[in-house]
């Protein structure tokens, strides 16, 4: 995972939609080929979406062949609500932009089967050949999309309960009106974000500090969703300097150290296209059946970490070829060093051998000891 720190949500703002620009126009996108970008809502992305409108106008990029997928969207509100994410997306990006209506895709919280509305949504997403660049916010808890904390890692576009945490935060768009705020939402899952060939997020202030040291610097966890980009190949939170209020000072350093590293080496806007199209790794590809036309590639998306969060143990990696650990190997240190110490040391009853040790050492002290005393008697 990479993390950027930019002095400020402008600057983040602005490396992030440059960074989205390179990637479109680096892909050169056609109508049989389109860029697919999955696009979040809150206010974090604000700055983000703005660039990209400004940079359009400019006439340095075009969404002529951008698809794209939102993260998620509330149950039960009205599509042309202010406060649903159809109003806030049609508001803040598509209707600046040249994007095709029919490019856009929101889930449908008002369906009459929303299961069936979810599992239709992953369907749409595979069609479209998976998504190139998923561009995410952060919630205060870690979340990523609607995924509150305890959501399965593995979990896909589905219902969820919102926490009382997001309803409270998520109030501002609804007048602060806590009772005004859906309870439920239509969101897609950690895994459907992880299936993504890119992932790049945007944290901007202090309230989202400690959801980005808990993903930044402690282990996977489902209560911190976000933390799961941790097993994503090409993942990067870009923040500004508040963001990162709660992360190790060494922390902090060692990101800016290493983006100045990249940057000297001409990787900080662009991955190698070999990386690109080298994942799954050779070593997973070759023990998996696949069809030869399947086979992953920009155009035919396949997740390593899909295979990293299955939940039967990982038999794509051969052990053939690597030699038994040592550790599991009955040998004796002692019997290679030859050293008499260590072959006294590993005796099955060291604590025998110890009494022996000292008796052996006491003894002649003892017996010194007693003529000792025998003469000054
Ligand atoms: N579902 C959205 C998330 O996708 C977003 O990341 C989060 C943060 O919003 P903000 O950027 O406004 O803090 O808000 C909502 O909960």
């Amino acid at each position: 995972m990479r993390l950027i720190i930019k002095d400020n949500g402008d600057v983040a703002s602005a490396y992030a939609a440059n960074y989205i620009i390179e990637r479109i126009k680096k892909l050169s996108p056609t109508q049989q080929r389109p860029f697919v970008l999955g696009l979040p809502t809150g206010s974090s992305p604000l700055g983000v979406y703005r660039i990209l409108v400004e940079k359009y106008k400019a006439g340095e990029i075009s969404f002529e062949n951008v698809v794209t997928f939102n993260m998620d969207e509330y149950v039960d509100i009205p599509r042309d609500h202010e406060g649903s994410y159809h109003s806030f997306m049609w508001k803040h990006f598509f209707s600046h932009v040249n994007i095709h209506p029919a490019n856009v895709n929101i889930l449908d919280g008002n369906a009459t089967d929303l299961e069936a509305e979810c599992v239709a949504y992953e369907a749409k997403i595979k069609a479209a050949g998976g998504i190139d660049l998923f561009l995410a916010g952060i919630g205060e808890d870690g979340h990523i999309a609607f995924n509150e904390p305890g959501s399965s890692l593995a979990s896909r576009t589905r219902v969820k309960t919102l926490a009382y945490d997001t309803i409270v935060a998520n109030s501002r768009f609804f007048g602060n009106d806590f009772d005004l705020v859906p309870k439920m939402a239509l969101t897609v899952g950690v895994q459907t974000v992880l299936d993504a060939r890119e992932v790049v997020v945007i944290a901007l202030g202090p309230r989202k500090a400690l959801a980005v040291q808990r993903c930044v610097e402690q282990g996977v966890n489902h209560m911190w969703t976000l933390s799961a980009l941790q097993l994503h190949p090409r993942s990067m939170i870009i923040c500004d300097e508040d963001a990162t209020l709660e992360l190790q000072v060494r922390t902090a350093k060692y990101y800016k150290d290493i983006e100045r590293v990249a940057q000297s080496q001409g990787f900080e806007q662009v991955f190698p296209s070999k990386i690109l199209t080298g994942f799954p790794p050779q070593s997973i590809q070759a023990s998996i059946v696949v069809d030869e036309t399947q086979s992953p590639s920009v155009s035919s998306p396949q997740s390593t970490t899909s295979y990293l969060l299955r939940a039967s143990p990982a038999t794509e990696y051969s052990t053939i070829s690597r030699s038994p650990s040592p550790d599991f190997t009955p040998d004796r240190m002692g019997s290679r060093i030859g050293d008499p110490a260590f072959t006294r040391r590993l005796t099955p009853a060291p604590e025998r051998q110890e009494l022996q040790d000292r008796s052996k050492t006491l003894l002649p002290a003892l017996a010194l000891a007693t003529s000792v005393n025998s003469v000054n008697a």
